[in-house]
């Protein structure tokens, strides 16, 4: 198969980029600082060159805090740009597998969020996000994916909290009020390449098996990694954050999980990144 991937220094990236190895694809991937997204010329002589069956497009504009001073920026990479994409991926005939987030929700819903929920994204970020959904949308052949939480090589909730571990911190102040489902990149490439084998298009959601709060995560990831250092549970108010984030982005995965096998649980999928991932 012919594949082109971008953002393929990401986290989700580099996971496609092995899978694809693996799987013996002819692949094309770019990221910064020699292919920038928002270059319309570049995407298309990209694209033109390579005539891609399937263009993994896992580049973005994912520092949901900066955004809120970068506006512009995020939704040149997260929108703009994919608007490029969805019109280069027609004319060489294309599928385009697009990524977006549970940060296109609001975070009200008191049960976990299907494809058809109305998303009322509540930062620049989540808009910007969304704006792209629409414009991958345009695209004749389109498959797009909204995850959450995503950990893999790279930096990531996860390292922030190792981070603070290996730093020697006697307490974590983590938020307890926000909840979704943290996923692993390496498992999301996975669910990605089932998805195009089986010819599936329109969106879904796709996550690993589960649920927790940050706090939850980082205990998780603290047991994990043998420290007994107390998580002390904080209200996002505390963290003082700039951008919004929703209290509840938990995904209902229901339609993807019904074309064959749920991902794992994120726990164990945790206890795999962190072996991978040890030094
Ligand atoms: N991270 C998360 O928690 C979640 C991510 N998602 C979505 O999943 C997808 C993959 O995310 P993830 O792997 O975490 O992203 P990362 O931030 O790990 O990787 C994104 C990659 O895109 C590159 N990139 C940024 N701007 C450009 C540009 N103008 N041109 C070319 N490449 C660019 C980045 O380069 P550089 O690092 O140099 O900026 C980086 O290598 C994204 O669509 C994201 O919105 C959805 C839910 C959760
Ligand atoms: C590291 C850390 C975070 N937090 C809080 C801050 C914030 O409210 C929450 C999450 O922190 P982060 O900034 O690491 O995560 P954040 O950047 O909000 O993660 C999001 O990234 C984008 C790209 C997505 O699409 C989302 O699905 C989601 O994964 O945890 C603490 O309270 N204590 C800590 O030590």
């Amino acid at each position: 198969m012919r594949v082109l991937i971008t953002g393929a220094r990401g986290q989700l990236g580099r996971a496609l980029v092995d899978l694809g190895r693996g799987q013996g694809w002819q692949l094309w991937a770019y990221d910064l600082p020699e292919f920038d997204l928002t270059d319309v010329g570049a995407v298309q002589e990209a694209v033109r060159t390579a005539q891609p069956e399937v263009i993994f497009n896992a580049a973005a504009f994912t520092a949901v805090d900066r955004a809120e001073e970068e506006p512009e920026a995020a939704f040149a990479v997260n929108a703009r740009a994919v608007a490029t994409l969805a019109s280069v991926a027609d004319e060489v005939g294309a599928l385009l597998v697009h990524l977006s987030t549970d940060y296109v929700f609001d975070g009200q819903n008191s049960r976990p969020y299907r494809e058809d929920d109305p998303p009322n994204p509540l930062s620049v970020y989540g808009r910007s996000k969304l704006e792209g959904e629409k414009a991958a949308a345009r695209a004749s052949k389109h498959l797009i994916v909204r995850t959450s939480w995503l950990f893999g090589r790279g930096w990531n909730f996860v390292e922030a909290i190792r981070k603070q571990l290996l730093g020697g911190a006697r307490q974590l102040r983590v938020v307890a009020d926000q909840f979704g489902r943290p996923t692993y990149a390496e498992d999301l490439a996975e669910a990605l390449v089932r998805l195009v084998n089986a010819g599936a298009y329109g969106l879904f959601h796709v996550a690993n098996t589960g649920e927790t709060n940050w706090a939850g995560f980082a205990r998780e990831i603290a047991a994990q990694l043998g420290f007994s250092v107390p998580v002390v549970d904080i209200s996002t108010e505390e963290a003082g954050r700039p951008a919004p984030r929703p209290r509840y982005s938990v995904l209902d995965t229901a339609k993807f999980d019904s074309l064959g096998q749920p991902l794992p649980p994120w726990q164990e999928a945790l206890a795999r990144y962190l072996r991978a991932t040890s030094r």
